[in-house]
């Protein structure tokens, strides 16, 4: 089952498809142990890119009731699970595709892990009218940096692709012109915490959003971030791309 979402200010649609087996009803955590759900088991549409953001062995159970509570409240239409593949022109339109981007060996970053669990384990939720995107991540063993924690580069890069989708959600395309963290406290591999982003004004072409990295009991503030980001502009970037065929 596909909803065309249309985003608020530049009417673009993007697909969001809810998979009819992921809404599974909640579970008592507690009475029912957990199964392992591989993405295939879930949710595999022939001909379709295969979605990560969907549970699959390595998510904790912090991780799969988080994701329960959410696709909960997709039932009530105010949000939406964003599907996440592991080429980012997956998730364009063909609508806004440039007449250039062809997709070639590429990855998106935080999908170039393949293997389960050790990269980044991540799923996002949009609320358009809150034009808000939270992201429920687990950070896999290969993102260290100080040992046992997450590296500031991949909180980093979360952060970005959440805020990014954020940006992308209510206008368009994108690129990231400025981000600022600061780093309250470290997050410990395996945990499972909340990227909660939101746009807070757009001045014509700037949008400027924030975000709030917390741990899913909401009893720590691991880090927060202010961002810019740029809603490209047509004209300049067919010129740019013109200059580099
Ligand atoms: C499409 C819908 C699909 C739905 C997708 C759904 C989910 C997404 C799923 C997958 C995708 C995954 C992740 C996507 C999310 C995030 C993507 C990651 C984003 C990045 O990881 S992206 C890489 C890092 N990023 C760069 O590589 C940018 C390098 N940079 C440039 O490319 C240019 O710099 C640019 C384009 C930014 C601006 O260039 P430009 O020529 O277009 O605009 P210009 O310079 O005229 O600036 C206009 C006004 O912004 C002000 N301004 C500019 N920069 C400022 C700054 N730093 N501080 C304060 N003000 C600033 C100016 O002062 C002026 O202000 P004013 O108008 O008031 O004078």
């Amino acid at each position: 089952m596909c909803t065309r979402l249309r985003a608020p200010i530049t009417n673009t649609c993007v697909h969001t498809c809810v998979c009819p087996h992921a809404n599974a009803p909640l579970r008592d955590a507690a009475a029912h142990p957990v199964p392992p759900r591989s993405p295939q088991a879930l949710c595999s549409q022939p001909g379709r890119p295969k979605d990560y953001a969907l549970p699959n062995a390595s998510w904790s159970r912090d991780m799969l009731d988080l994701y329960d509570r959410f696709l909960a409240m997709t039932k009530e239409g105010l949000w939406k699970r964003i599907p996440s593949y592991n080429n980012v022109l997956d998730h364009i339109p063909e609508s806004m595709k440039l007449a250039h981007e062809k997709k070639k060996d590429t990855r998106l970053f935080l999908r170039s892990i393949e293997a389960e669990g050790v990269g980044f384990e991540y799923v996002m939720f949009l609320n358009s009218s809150e034009k808000r995107v939270v992201c429920l991540f687990q950070p896999g063993s290969y993102l260290e940096g100080h040992p046992g924690f997450a590296h500031g580069g991949s909180i980093a890069t979360i952060i970005d692709s959440t805020i990014g989708s954020c940006a992308i959600f209510v206008a368009g395309r994108v690129m990231t012109a400025n981000l600022s963290i600061n780093y309250m406290s470290p997050v410990p591999l395996g945990s499972v915490v909340l990227v909660d982003s939101k746009v807070d004004k757009v001045e014509g072409r700037k949008v400027f959003l924030s975000c709030k990295v917390q741990s899913v009991d909401g009893g720590t503030l691991h880090a927060e971030a202010t961002a810019l980001f740029i809603q490209l502009d047509a004209t300049k970037s067919q010129k740019q791309q013109a200059s580099c065929q």
